[in-house]
């Protein structure tokens, strides 16, 4: 069915013509011929654009625009109107009329124009809609876990969110760090403003100033163009500086700057940047102890620990376990579209056992295999793969041999140590070349210890 058409004009003949006419376009039409007959089937009818003459005894154009916005600021209002008030019409797009058509037209144009309102209506609901999920996703309610001590640093994290005051996130690996960022920005006034990402351990130490400040062209072998760094790319937006302790000192001597200062220089330029960005950083690391070890600069510190909050991991709060377990498993059957309805009380009973050295990561990840092996509609312990340092005597409790796991350790290591290989080192190409996320890749690199170094330098 097409989209619903109301023609407006007070001249009948004229408005049933055009209404027959894109009728036969394929649009639903109908046709008033009053201002006053406008908005009373506009409000009993779904009408998706409103076509309307400027001059009409009872109530102008302008005012049933006027008024039509007021109850529906999306609606695309298009007024026909004769070439000699054309400059009035052009006054009325400021009103929020979408555009205007000069009569006589050609009803080729009119569809034209009418095609053009609708797409971009429906490219911003798009947009609306999107937002919306992100916004959603984003909402505390939507961050799992009951525990007293979970809850307290949702509260912490509520108070800092509207304020603009760095954050520092301490959390061992997969506890959510993330997740919180993303959770201050969107729950913060800068929530329509970018929300950038840099994780500082999966950079190689010669690229990372030029990545968070951006370079000139020529400033080394390889820069052929001017790029934007992140700090430019966060602004008026927040920058999550993952994994902090893992930047170079001489980096961040120059973060200290652009944080303090709100100002920087790109590689390559004397020319300094203004910026505004609220930053939120994270690391699994103690920087405390980095402090001692003269690995990190303690002034930095006291920057980002403004408002510092900790996460805490998965073990520390064993009685969310089955909620985030059940949240997993739902989700990972629904993805596969499996019918699981839960776990067995043994199973639930080996999760809560187990020492969670991945946290929620390693949760979600042991859900999502639960749920491909699972035979029956309930997830057995036999289904479940825990491994780790600490797991104890539940360890490997599935149905699958423990060499097994060594095995496919190896397989693992030597696809993605073959991937560095072929790509000298560049992880963004080998995560490619592996179809897997940059962040994935880096997630097993350290996982797997292995060493990267990168061979050559490129640069787009
Ligand atoms: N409270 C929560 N409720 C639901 N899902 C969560 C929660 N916390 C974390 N997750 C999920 O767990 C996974 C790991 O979270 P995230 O990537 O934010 O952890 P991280 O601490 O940043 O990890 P790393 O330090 O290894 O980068 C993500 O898929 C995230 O969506």
């Amino acid at each position: 069915m097409g989209s619903a058409i109301l023609v407006v004009d007070d001249e009948a003949r004229l408005g049933e013509v055009l209404a027959a006419a894109l009728n036969e376009r394929g649009f639903e039409t109908a046709a008033v011929t009053s201002a006053a007959a406008a908005l009373s089937h506009c409000a009993d009818h779904a009408v998706d654009l409103v076509l309307t003459d400027l001059r009409m005894p009872d109530m102008s154009g302008r005012e049933l625009l006027v008024a039509l916005k007021k109850g529906r600021p999306d609606l695309p209002v298009i007024i026909m109107t004769a070439y000699a008030t054309v400059r009035g019409a052009v006054d009325l797009i400021k009103d929020g009329a979408f555009d205007y058509v000069a009569k006589p037209f050609d009803t080729d144009d009119v569809v034209a124009t009418i095609e053009r309102a609708l797409n971009i209506r429906a490219v911003v609901s798009e947009n609306a809609r999107l937002r919306s999920e992100l916004e959603g996703r984003y909402r505390f309610d939507t961050l799992i876990g009951e525990s007293p001590i979970f809850k307290d640093m949702l509260r912490q994290v509520g108070e800092v969110a509207q304020s603009r005051a760095s954050v520092l996130l301490h959390g061992e690996s997969g506890t959510g760090k993330e997740l919180i960022a993303r959770a201050i920005h969107y729950n913060s006034p800068r929530r329509d403003l970018p929300f950038v990402a840099v994780n500082c351990a999966a950079i190689p130490e010669t690229l990372i100033e030029s990545e968070l400040f951006g370079h000139v062209k020529g400033a080394f072998s390889g820069a052929t163009a001017n790029r934007e760094g992140r700090f430019s790319a966060a602004h008026r937006g927040t920058l999550f500086l993952d994994e902090i302790g893992d930047m170079p000192l001489a980096v961040q001597a120059k973060v200290l700057r652009a944080i303090q200062e709100q100002t920087f220089e790109p590689v390559g330029s004397s020319r300094s940047l203004k910026v505004d960005v609220r930053i939120v950083a994270a690391s699994h690391k103690d920087l405390q102890k980095a402090i001692s070890a003269a690995e990190f600069r303690m002034d930095l510190y006291y920057r980002l620990a403004v408002f510092p909050i900790t996460l805490p991991a998965l073990r520390e709060r064993r009685d969310d376990i089955p909620l985030l377990a059940a949240h997993f498993l739902a989700h990972a059957a629904r993805e596969m579209g499996k019918r699981i309805s839960g776990l067995s009380p043994a199973a639930l009973e080996a999760l809560k056992a187990y020492a969670w050295p991945g946290n929620i990561r390693e949760l979600q990840n042991c859900m999502e295999r639960a749920a491909i092996v699972a035979h029956g509609s309930m997830v057995e312990t036999r289904d479940l793969l825990l491994f780790g340092p600490e797991s104890g005597s539940v360890a490997a409790s599935g149905a699958l041999p423990s060499d097994l796991d060594a095995e496919l350790e190896r397989l693992e290591r030597d696809f993605v140590l073959e991937a560095l290989k072929q790509t000298n080192g560049v992880q963004a190409r080998a995560a490619e070349r592996l179809g897997i996320t940059e962040r994935s890749l880096w997630h097993r690199i350290r996982k797997l210890a292995i060493k990267v170094s990168r061979v050559a330098e490129t640069e787009d």
